[in-house]
């Protein structure tokens, strides 16, 4: 598994300076670094675009001196560069001094003050470019005064912007206030390793695509440097073996269905057959038997025998002994008698690897339910999506951060692993870490694709990946297929069956 680590803004400044002691260079040779990594990286996107006009916007610390300093470069490059300093105070950063030498050799550079020096950008066109080197790392307060005006006036042009690591006015590690004003680029270009901020759902207009640039801060510190919190980068399934058979790779039980919700159940046991799975059960009510037995003729099909349009049987650990892992909750309906097959399921199941959601999260989120968490055997994985969440915790979050922390108390609490499903799906492990998913997109917003992770995270527990393997797989490969999905057919045509179809492994 290759993730990036999330550092905070503290540790990315102790980084920044252990990186120029190790390497004996000076600050103003690793901003430059920087900016070059950040130039190649526009010059590859833009190239083409020579019409276009580049205007950087620079504050008057080391991220304006990265402005500065990019201006220079993309000047160099032959790109039509128009740069602007805001002048919000008397203080600059020795390295944003040095870069304005630097630049006011060979380019002019336009100073603003007030709001009446607006008018020296007041013709960015449509197709122009705007790079936000204003405020990074270091800003610790709201943006204020001319800097809020500029950011606002800005914001509103239509431009295409590029927020220069972390949009101007955009907290690195903590909530923003909802009226805080921010900076809200197409894309943010990150150096050496994605934010906290970038994760986060409420920032999503103040982030727009991101991306990380290496600027080779060293590695050997990033690796001592604790974190709660990494970024998926990309993950593999471990080799099949050549002289494997179908009970190499384990029994999967789907515990599944009720009436007019089958669909649930079918697509959780498709998805688990096309993950590798040996052999796979479906546990279903009495009135869906042929339902299951024709739709997925590739698993064996259990059914309670009381004719009901749900499963209320009560298990018994004998009943699980066969299976390698447990799935339950797609489309199980929340009738009580439900609820009580659930609790004979998380007694029973002791010693299995389980992963419980829809329905099943539904019936646990209850006054009720929730009394039974504390006997979820360590390790099961629970896959709410935030509404469910919230109700498995009983309250409500203030914000995103909130959120994140009361999802890895959760985790912690119960020593289990909570996928928490949406954008950048944030698995939290026992330990109160935190996964976010790098694959995925907004076509997976559709009716049974959370049954289709369910099957196929059932299928990776069976074949004996751990739980915090299966968690974050599976959810890696579903967002891959996800995209592939996407890809093949845009994502407002996408439907669950499409993920289950471009599943590749
Ligand atoms: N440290 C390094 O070696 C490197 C730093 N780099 C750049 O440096 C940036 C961080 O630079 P700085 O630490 O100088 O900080 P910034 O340039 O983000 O901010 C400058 C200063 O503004 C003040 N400030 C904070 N909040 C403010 C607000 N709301 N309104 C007005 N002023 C405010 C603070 O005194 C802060 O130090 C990074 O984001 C990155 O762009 C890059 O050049 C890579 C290398
Ligand atoms: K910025």
């Amino acid at each position: 598994m290759e993730t990036l680590k999330i550092l905070n803004a503290s540790q990315i400044r102790a980084l920044d300076a252990f990186t120029i002691q190790k390497e004996g260079i000076s600050s103003i040779d690793l901003m430059e670094r920087a900016c070059a990594t950040f130039v190649n990286w526009f010059g590859q996107k833009y190239f083409l675009n020579t019409k276009l006009c580049v205007n950087i916007f620079c504050g008057l610390g080391n991220n304006g001196g990265d402005g500065l300093a990019i201006a220079r470069l993309l000047k160099q490059q032959g790109f039509c560069v128009k740069v602007f300093v805001v002048q919000y105070t008397d203080k600059t950063s020795a390295d944003f001094d040095i870069n304005l030498k630097r630049l006011q050799s060979f380019a002019k550079v336009n100073f603003i003050k007030t709001v009446n020096d607006f008018t020296l950008f007041s013709e960015i066109q449509q197709n122009n470019i705007i790079i936000d080197a204003l405020l990074g790392a270091g800003i610790n307060r709201c943006v204020e005064g001319i800097l809020k005006e500029l950011i606002n006036t800005l914001n509103e042009t239509t431009a295409i912007k590029i927020a220069v690591d972390i949009a101007s006015g955009l907290f690195m590690d903590n909530a923003n206030d909802k009226e805080d004003v921010i900076f809200k680029p197409d894309f943010t270009v990150t150096f050496q390793l994605p934010k906290l901020a970038l994760m986060l759902p409420q920032n999503y207009e103040f982030v727009g695509e991101w991306e990380v640039l290496d600027i080779g801060l060293q590695e050997q510190m990033i690796n001592e440097l604790p974190s709660y919190y990494f970024y998926t980068a990309q993950i593999f399934p471990k080799h099949r073996k050549k002289f494997s058979h179908k009970g190499t790779y384990g029994h999967s039980l789907i515990l599944g269905g009720s009436k007019g919700m089958m669909g649930a159940a079918i697509l959780s046991a498709k998805a688990c057959l096309r993950s590798g799975v040996g052999k796979l059960t479906c546990y279903v009510p009495d009135i869906a038997y042929t339902i299951m037995q024709v739709s997925v003729p590739e698993a064996m099909t259990l059914t309670t025998s009381d004719d009901l349009d749900f499963i209320s049987t009560h298990f018994t650990e004998k009943d699980f002994e066969h299976y390698q892992a447990i799935a339950i909750g797609p489309g199980i309906s929340t009738h009580p008698d439900v609820y009580k097959m659930l609790e004979s399921v998380i007694i029973a199941a002791t010693n299995k690897p389980m992963v419980i959601d829809a329905d099943a999260l539904n019936l646990l989120g209850t006054e009720e339910g929730r009394s039974l968490l504390k006997q979820l055997p360590p390790n099961t994985i629970l896959t709410p999506h935030p509404k469910e969440f919230q109700k498995l915790l009983g309250l409500t979050w203030k914000d995103d951060f909130d959120k994140l922390s009361l999802l890895q108390q959760f985790a912690k609490k119960h020593q289990i692993f909570v996928v928490l499903k949406g954008y950048q799906t944030a698995v939290a492990t026992p330990e109160g870490d935190v996964y976010f998913n790098s694959t995925g997109n907004a076509g997976m917003a559709t009716a049974g694709s959370g049954d289709v992770l369910t099957g196929i995270i059932v299928a990776l527990l069976a074949q004996g990946y751990s739980a915090k393997e299966a968690a974050i797989l599976g959810v890696f490969k579903h967002g891959e297929a996800g995209d592939l999905a996407a890809n093949s057919r845009g994502q407002m045509a996408m439907i669950a069956s499409d993920i289950i179809d471009d599943l590749r492994w």
